[in-house]
């Protein structure tokens, strides 16, 4: 039986992994749920599945929280410190990671520390620190299993070959609800037309990022530390129907894709299940009848944040961290109204240039950017 812990379980990422665990019940058990504020869902969720613990990382909950709504055998706890124990608790296997941007990085780190199987959802932890996330994962004998849709493709392609054989990845992106808009076209663009993403349902932040294609941009940074790859071992092409979901191209020039329907249920009980696989809840490819894959180039003049996701993966140190609370800053002004859709990607650009690169940086010097990150943007007009 794996014991399982998901960090971030009210979200996207999260509520999709508590079905996949409840569609295995001979072989997962939910042992450990996190929430931030989402207090009363986390409550149903033990309920359904009666784990031993639930984290709300908001402390200041824990005078709001009905005790009586959670299931009685669960503990609940509060305070960020509390992801940390859960993730590297001594009864827990298994650990999926989705929470959302850099609030999750600790959380993984402890689950990476303690050498648990750990399914990456939570890009940041990767674009702010993955060197030093790939060493402690090294040096911890933690298995790094990446549940991010195209990540998870390259990995499962990757088996196909030797690592020195590889000759590029090339990511694909859906394009967005934007696909095909001229920089003119993209200026008064609304956050209620950025959150309608035509492939993918998933929690704001990472929506307003495919539009931006921003979320290539860290997914170019994530795919860079994860395979151990140069910069422009990485491409990117517009694939519109979200089924292939990447390619590893290979010295001899055969391409190895992963497809099928976008579903995250599929990386995600990819990750639970490896090196097995099961069947699954997703609907699988109907080969019956007939339909297109297309695929072209992206416009790096209309999307910008694509181009600062080859140029942070090229410099490395310290350019992630800021270019991510750059961008998790700039998201939230977007959404609340004060930032236009185009000023997400010059507002990072101009942080990014204007910060203090350092190539080896420390976990506490990149928390200390992240900060600072993020108040040059509040302050950005
Ligand atoms: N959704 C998807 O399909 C995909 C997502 N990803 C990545 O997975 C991660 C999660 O994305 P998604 O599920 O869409 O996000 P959601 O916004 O749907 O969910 C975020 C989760 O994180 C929790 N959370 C938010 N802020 C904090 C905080 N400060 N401290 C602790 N927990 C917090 C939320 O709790 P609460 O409900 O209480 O706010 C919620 O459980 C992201 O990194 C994203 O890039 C990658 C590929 C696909
Ligand atoms: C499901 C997933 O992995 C997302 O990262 C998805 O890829 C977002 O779609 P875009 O390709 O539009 O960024
Ligand atoms: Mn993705």
């Amino acid at each position: 039986m794996k014991r399982i812990a998901v960090l971030g379980s009210t979200g996207s990422i999260g509520t999709s992994t508590l079905e996949v665990i409840a569609a295995h019940p001979q072989e997962m058990e939910l042992t450990a749920i996190t929430a931030h504020n989402s207090w009363e869902q986390l409550a149903e969720q033990t309920q359904q599945f009666h784990p031993r613990w639930a984290v709300l990382s908001n402390s200041q909950l824990e005078s709001t929280v009905c005790r009586s709504r959670f299931a009685v055998e669960t503990e609940v706890l509060f305070g960020d410190d509390q992801i940390e124990r859960v993730a590297s608790s001594e009864d827990v296997d298994v650990v999926i990671c989705g929470i959302v941007g850099a609030a999750g990085l600790k959380g993984a780190w402890a689950a990476i520390e303690a050498g648990k199987t750990v399914g990456i959802a939570n890009k940041e932890t990767l674009v702010v620190a993955g060197p030093l996330i790939m060493d402690l994962a090294a040096r911890n004998h933690a298995t790094l299993l990446p549940v991010d849709s195209e990540h998870n493709a390259i990995f499962q392609a990757l088996q196909a070959g030797k690592s020195q054989e590889v000759k590029q990845i090339i990511l694909t992106a859906s394009g967005g609800p934007f696909r095909g808009f001229s920089q003119s076209e993209l200026k008064d663009v609304t956050p209620e037309k950025a959150l309608a993403h035509p492939t993918w349902e998933m929690g704001p932040k990472i929506t307003i990022d495919s539009a931006t294609m921003m979320n290539k941009a860290l997914e170019i940074i994530e795919a860079k530390w994860l395979f151990n790859l140069t910069s422009d071992q990485i491409s990117v092409v517009v694939h519109p129907q979200s089924i292939v979901h990447s390619m590893v191209e290979f010295v001899d020039g055969s391409v190895i894709a992963q497809l099928s329907p976008p579903d995250m249920r599929l990386p995600i009980q990819y990750a639970l299940t490896y090196p097995d696989r099961k069947k699954g809840l997703n609907t699988p490819m109907d080969w019956s009848r007939s339909f297109e894959l297309t695929f072209e180039p992206p416009d790096l003049e209309a999307f910008p944040a694509l181009q600062l996701g080859y140029e942070v993966a090229e410099q490395g140190g310290t350019c992630g961290a800021v270019l991510n609370a750059a961008n998790e800053a700039a998201v939230e002004r977007f959404l609340s109204g004060e930032l236009r859709f185009c000023d997400i990607a010059t507002s990072c650009q101009q942080v990014l240039e204007s910060h203090q690169f350092d190539p080896n940086p420390s976990l506490e010097e990149l928390f200390l950017l992240d900060d600072w990150a993020r108040k040059e943007i509040k302050k950005w007009k």
